[in-house]
């Protein structure tokens, strides 16, 4: 099936063609007979890089009004507007800064690219440009499955459909267990396909052999590459992740060194690779080591390697800034969630045009952009979670694995999972021959739900027990359990809120009542607050109201101790000094010492307010990131929540006319 035969403008045919994309791929081509060019709901759950894109973009191309694409990262949003910005006569809004006010200024765009929050967001505030879609497109939906964003896009999802009956729905999903449930979900045709454009194999490498799912088998120099004192991958950690320093042992080469040979290895035959590793320090480590590995030489990029680590020079002087572009000169680099976006867009795009032979990531990277690789390396196969140490889903898994192969450049892409003799064979028959697991909601977690049961009365659209339900009755817990399985839960949901002062019972007539947001309740909803953050913030209004000397670390505590700020991880060794501070600072704090049942959770809360007190002290990220050992991306995202949040604890105490000049003075200094 040709491109040029599909119901689209000549200019959009040529500006596909200019991009080589003639003729469908398989899944696109199911797609479309699926009826995605005419209004008909579609999921399809086909791998990474089969072409999802050109299916969303058939979806909105071709619908009979406006678009909306929903994408559960920012980064992904950013690189999804600029494909669609780039279609022509296309106009494209976007809207990803998480928590600010949704505009109207969204309306009169002929697709509009942005995540759950903000679609919710912009639903809660009333907007009414969700009221005119015509076809919507959800990228990952298999993200139904998270915890915190799972349940606002099932619930977004739901209430677009419910609001807009005529709505097209089109899915998008990893392969997951069960992709038939999120179409029948859906009332959608389901597309499944294994095809890649480029052939995957799989292998599980133990020492330097690895042994593939095609039955071939491939033999790396571990010799060669293993550092004479072999010590490094020992898995020292940081950030609040702990290593047990991969599968390796005391006699063999250890997972690092096997790691580093498959790179070195498919380096030297001109392939780029990708690394996968438990922790952010695991992935610098492993940078650090590769660096002393000639991979820019081997690869022959010397000078544009030189070129990239200027560039992340440019982003900042931040001590991981200098070990970013220490390693981008060498040709390798390491990305993961505590780098600024900066320096990730330097990495990400270094790789893509080959400027780097290897990143050396955390998985983060393989939920993210578009970085295909000639070799994927996943050296750590379990991490540590709340119980000890836990494999990885499948799911994430074959998502590194499934950036293996750049269309058009390698014959063939490979994954390599490294093992050692005791764990080749749980590895394989959990990766290898293991599918992935099954898309369940998370909407029955009770702080999902009272979020989205506040939202629903405050919005209006709910009034009792019964119209939330309906409201929920939308979603893929209710079709996988029936609504009724959530009637129990909506009903401590309600009582909660009642109790939290966010939703009254507003008694009607005889045993009839109504359910009504209070003031408090419809901000907490309107400013995109969970009402946990909001009772608190409203708590540590008065509490600061009360104090003879609120200051603006008041402000940054009260924000800071709510659900909706970020841990700020807190080492042993600094224990002692935030204790110190915060007993040195008492007389600023809304908390007494003696007070929290979580001690070490407000600690870690009294460190971060500390953090961004300092910044609007005019501390800089160099200083701050040296001083508290916090990523600098972490810093942006913190100081990001704060204005969020000082913003929400600013309507708020204009709900409550509690009124703390503290919070508008950090605000307006940060
Ligand atoms: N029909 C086609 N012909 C040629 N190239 C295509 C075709 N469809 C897509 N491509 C190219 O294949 C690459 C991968 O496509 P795309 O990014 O849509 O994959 P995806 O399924 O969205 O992957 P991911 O799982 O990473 O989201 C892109 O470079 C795209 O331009």
């Amino acid at each position: 099936m040709r491109v040029r035969d599909l119901p689209l403008s000549q200019s959009v045919v040529d500006h596909f063609a200019e991009r080589g994309v003639r003729e469908l791929y398989p899944p696109q081509r199911a797609a479309v007979d699926a009826g995605v060019c005419d209004g008909a709901d579609v999921v399809a759950a086909v791998p990474t890089a089969s072409g999802k894109t050109l299916v969303a973009q058939l979806a909105l191309l071709t619908a009979d009004g406006p678009g909306l694409y929903v994408c559960p990262l920012r980064a992904l949003a950013r690189e999804k507007y600029e494909t669609f910005a780039a279609l022509p006569g296309v106009d494209v809004g976007i809207s990803t800064g998480d928590f600010d006010a949704t505009g109207e200024a969204l309306a009169g765009n002929d697709v509009v690219v942005a995540t759950s929050e903000k679609v919710d967001s912009a639903i809660r505030n009333g907007a009414s440009w969700v009221d005119e879609l015509a076809c919507v497109v959800v990228d990952e939906v298999h993200l139904l499955g998270a915890k915190r964003r799972g349940p606002t896009l099932e619930v977004t999802l739901a209430t677009l459909r419910r609001r807009n009956p005529d709505l097209q729905t089109v899915a998008l999903s990893a392969t997951v267990d069960n992709p038939e449930a999120i179409a029948d979900w859906l009332d959608a045709a389901l597309v499944e396909s294994e095809w890649r454009p480029v052939d995957l194999r799989t292998g599980v490498a133990v020492g330097g052999e690895v042994s593939f799912d095609d039955g071939t088998t491939h033999a790396v120099d571990v010799a060669a590459v293993t550092d004479s004192d072999g010590e490094v991958g020992d898995g020292e950690v940081s950030d609040g992740e702990v290593g047990d320093g991969g599968a390796g042992d005391e006699s063999g080469p250890d997972s690092t060194d096997v790691t580093a040979a498959l790179v070195a290895d498919a380096v030297a035959d001109g392939g780029q690779c990708l690394a996968f590793v438990r922790s952010r320090r695991e992935a610098v480590d492993l940078a650090e080591r590769l660096a002393d590995a000639g991979l820019a030489d081997a690869l022959g990029i010397e000078d544009a390697a030189a070129a990239a680590a200027d560039d992340a020079t440019d982003v900042d002087g931040t001590l991981p800034g200098q070990q970013l572009a220490d390693c981008l000169r060498a040709g390798v680099a390491f990305h993961h969630a505590g780098l600024r976006s900066g320096h990730r867009a330097v990495v990400e795009s270094a790789f893509r045009e080959r400027n780097v032979a290897c990143i050396c990531a955390t998985p983060t990277l393989a939920a993210g952009v578009n970085v295909p690789a000639r070799r994927v390396v996943v050296r750590d196969q379990r991490r540590y979670s709340e119980g000890g140490m836990s494999w990885i889903p499948t799911l994430e898994v074959h998502q590194m694995c499934g950036r293996a192969g750049r269309p058009g450049l390698d014959p063939h892409g490979e994954a390599v999972l490294v093992a050692d003799a005791d764990t080749r064979a749980e590895v394989h028959e959990r990766y290898v021959e293991g599918e992935p697991e099954a898309v369940e909601s998370q909407l029955a977690d009770p702080g999902a739900l009272r979020t989205h049961v506040l939202a629903a009365v405050a919005t209006g659209f709910a009034a009792t027990e019964s119209e939330i339900l309906d409201v929920f009755e939308g979603t893929f817990y209710a079709r996988e359990t029936g609504a009724g399985g959530l009637a129990d839960a909506v009903a401590v949901a309600v009582d909660d809120l009642v109790a939290a002062g966010m939703v009254e019972r507003e008694t009607g007539g005889v045993e009839s009542y109504r359910l009504v947001a209070t003031p408090v309740g419809a901000t907490t909803s309107k400013q995109y607050v969970r009402p946990e953050t909001g009772e608190r913030i409203v708590a540590g209004l008065r509490a600061a109201a009360d104090l003879p000397d609120a200051t603006t670390l008041t402000a940054f505590e009260v924000i800071c101790d709510t659900p909706d700020m970020q841990d700020t991880y807190l080492g042993n060794a600094e224990r002692a000094d935030i204790y110190r501070f915060a007993r040195n600072n008492a007389a600023h704090l809304t908390t007494d010492m003696t007070e929290p049942d979580d001690f070490e959770g407000w600690l870690e809360s009294v460190k971060t307010a500390r953090i961004l007190n300092e910044w609007i002290g005019g501390a800089t990220v160099e200083e701050l990131v040296e001083r508290y050992r916090i990523g600098p991306g972490d810093l942006d995202s913190r100081v990001e929540r704060a204005e969020w949040l000082l913003s929400a604890a600013e309507a708020l105490g204009e709900t409550t006319g509690v009124r703390v000049p503290a919070v508008s003075r950090a605000r307006s200094r940060l």
